[in-house]
């Protein structure tokens, strides 16, 4: 033990001393030692020994940070700068050992991605949202077939697991006094996201390096495969710098990446939320679009949360929705343009010719002139049993009359006429779940059916395997059930 001790005071003072002339590299490595040396051994019993430790802990953590920040990782959390302040004016004990726990806590949640939302649903989402830690799953960064650069799962991952964890590298929010954000408040808020990146790039040149990886849209298939471990927070790799950033070319980047709140998947954790923000996280920038996506995303503060949203196999390429995946091929072509990308998913390639169809066209038709969904759905269905139209091509086209669909199978009255002429329920739910994987729409669905028709054990736990795959597993299953209530009202 005392031979260990006086390593731990050999290792402090060897980082120390890198630390103060600025050798930051070394001293981050010094530090992680100590760190791990004075976390893994046995805790001194003695009180006084116990708070010494605690507080140059507490400095160790603070001080990699801090030049983990130096070399321009913009990671350095909050948390570790509280406990130097803290410790520098002699904090007592209980309180340096809180912080000491909070730092541990921070590290596994890294390293672990074991994230628990659960207590934060369960008491309706009060107060602030909880505070994450950057989180890399079993994903690397590969040449796609899509377009570019893609994100690839390494690993068999089941719908519901945490594939990334992390903090935007600027935000901006604005209020939404009405239903949408006028122009002039858009224009406004973009400014500001747009200041807010330039400011966090002048300061921080590993940032503007990453940034600098990102796509500006031009010539996707020349540009480099970057090593998803320069992403890391504490990867040590000492990137080429690329010197100062083109601000056309920033404009462009942000313009291809930046993601906002209002998409479909966000907002979905925060009941009664009037924000709307803009912002850009690194390694998501590096997912593609797919009209049969495997991934959702969700917002906790400015964390973006990424998990699977259908269960992945190894090599599989990862794909989000950019935009609402559940409307008819024209209208997914419409917002697509503004990410100026023509989908080419089997899906869309389907639906090209399927949207040719004169039928289809009287079926979409019909729907702007507002004839009866129920009848909708029945003639649909009835098309595709005559174009022998079966499995993932009728689920596609489903997803795609979703809006006719639910109307169908919510209301009463419409059920009543036509409800023997329709597909079962379960049957069409199960074959939309396939294609677009979980939707809230779609949980809030089977949550009123369930409520409707009561159900048992079977059905719930259905809707809670939903449930997984459109919040992920970040919400354990009583804080889950809660959840459920809420989204029926959502
Ligand atoms: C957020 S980035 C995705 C990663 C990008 N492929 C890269 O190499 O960095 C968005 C850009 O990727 C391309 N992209 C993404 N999904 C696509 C799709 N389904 N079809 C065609 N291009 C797509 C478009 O150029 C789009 O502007």
């Amino acid at each position: 033990m005392e031979e260990l001790t006086e390593q731990m005071q050999n290792l402090r003072s060897k980082a120390t001393e890198l630390f103060i002339r600025e050798e930051w590299k070394d001293s981050i490595e010094a530090y992680s030692h100590f760190i791990t040396l004075s976390t893994q051994n046995q805790t001194p019993s003695d009180p006084d020994q116990l708070q010494k430790l605690h507080k140059s802990l507490c400095i160790a953590f603070c001080n990699r940070a801090e030049a983990r920040f130096k070399l321009g990782y913009p990671y350095a959390l909050e948390c570790f700068r509280t406990a130097l302040v803290d410790s520098q004016a002699g904090g007592n004990s209980e309180m340096l050992n809180g912080y000491v726990e909070k730092c541990k806590k921070f590290e596994f949640l890294s390293r672990t991605g074991s994230i628990d939302l659960s207590d934060w649903v369960a008491s309706g989402f009060q107060g602030k949202a909880p505070e994450l830690a950057e989180h890399i799953g079993p994903v690397q960064i590969r040449k796609s077939e899509i377009s570019g650069r893609g994100m690839f799962a390494t690993k068999n991952i089941d719908a519901g697991s945490l594939i990334l964890v992390t903090k935007a590298i600027a935000m901006e929010r604005s209020i939404l006094g009405g239903k949408d954000l006028s122009e002039d408040a858009q224009l406004v808020m973009w400014k500001n996201f747009i200041d807010k990146v330039v400011d966090f790039i002048r300061k921080c040149p590993k940032t503007r390096d990453l940034i600098g990886k990102l796509s500006s849209g031009e010539d996707e298939e020349g540009l480099e495969v970057p090593d998803i471990d320069i992403f890391r927070p504490e990867s040590l790799e000492n990137m080429e710098s690329i010197g100062e950033i083109d601000m056309g070319k920033l404009f462009a980047i942000l313009d291809v990446n930046s993601l906002t709140e209002d998409a479909v998947s966000a907002n979905v954790l925060r009941k009664n939320n009037d924000c709307y923000g803009v912002g850009l996280w690194l390694l998501p920038s590096f997912i593609n679009h797919s009209c049969c996506a495997n991934v959702r995303r969700l917002h906790v503060g400015d964390y973006l949360i990424v998990h699977a949203s259908k269960d992945l196999k190894a090599g599989e390429e990862i794909t989000l929705s950019y935009f609402d995946p559940l409307c008819p091929l024209h209208k997914r072509r419409e917002m697509s343009m503004t990410w100026g990308i023509h989908c080419k998913c089997k899906r869309c390639v389907f639906e090209e010719e399927m949207f040719l169809k004169q039928e289809i066209k009287e079926i979409e038709i019909g729907l702007e002139r507002g004839m009866e969904c129920g009848g909708v759905v029945y003639k649909l269905e009835e098309h595709m049993k005559r174009w022998n139209v079966r499995g993932k091509g009728k689920a596609y086209l489903r997803a795609s009359f979703w809006s006719a669909y639910s109307e169908a199978y919510s209301s009463d009255r419409c059920m009543k006429r036509w409800g023997r002429r329709i597909p079962a329920f379960d049957a069409l739910i199960d074959s939309i779940i396939d294609v677009v994987g979980g939707d809230h729409r779609l949980l809030k669905i089977l949550m009123e059916e369930l409520k409707k028709n009561g159900g048992g054990f079977v059905e719930m736990e259905k809707a809670l395997k939903l449930a997984r795959e459109v919040y992920g597993k970040v919400v354990k299953k009583k804080a889950m059930r809660t959840l459920l209530e809420l989204c029926i009202g959502a």
